[in-house]
């Protein structure tokens, strides 16, 4: 069994609130992060598969195709996009880091796993040089 990674990135803005509580309670709990004014990350992004590697091709998987689902199926969907608005899959749900990494991992394990042999091991985000979020599926 080996791991390997591919990083990509893609910047997007969001904001942490919900609608049905007042400003004052969104700012309490939420910070700076709850500004009306919408802000914006840098997000970088850590995707690990897992598998057997082939002796005759000496890959995993070829880094090319992982990056080409990574893009199709995430990276186009985000990059430069408002995650509370704009982001099909993060539709009804807070756009946290957690959130985020959750529901990248789901559009990304059946598009990688359709190549044989191949596993999603983890989605690792970083939200800012100092946050990130893991997640390695239920
Ligand atoms: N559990 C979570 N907490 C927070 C999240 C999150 O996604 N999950 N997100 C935020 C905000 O998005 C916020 O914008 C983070 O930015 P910032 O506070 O500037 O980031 P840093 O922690 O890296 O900066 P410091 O200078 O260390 O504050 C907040 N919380
Ligand atoms: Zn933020």
């Amino acid at each position: 069994m080996i791991y390997i990674t591919r990083r990509e990135h893609f910047n997007a803005a969001h904001r942490m609130y919900r609608d049905e509580w007042s400003e004052e309670k969104n700012f309490e709990m939420f910070g700076k992060c709850a500004n009306p004014n919408w802000h914006g990350h840098n997000y970088n992004l850590f995707v690990t598969i897992k598998g057997n590697i082939s002796y005759e091709t000496g890959y995993l998987m070829d880094l090319k195709d992982l990056k080409a689902i990574i893009l199709e199926y995430v990276v186009d969907k985000l990059d430069h996009k408002n995650l509370n608005k704009d982001v099909d899959f993060m539709q009804g749900k807070m756009a946290s880091t957690e959130l985020l990494c959750i529901e990248i991992f789901k559009q990304l394990k059946a598009p990688i796993e359709a190549f044989e042999g191949v596993f999603l091991h983890s989605v690792r985000l970083h939200e800012t040089e100092n946050n990130y979020a893991e997640y390695f599926g239920e």
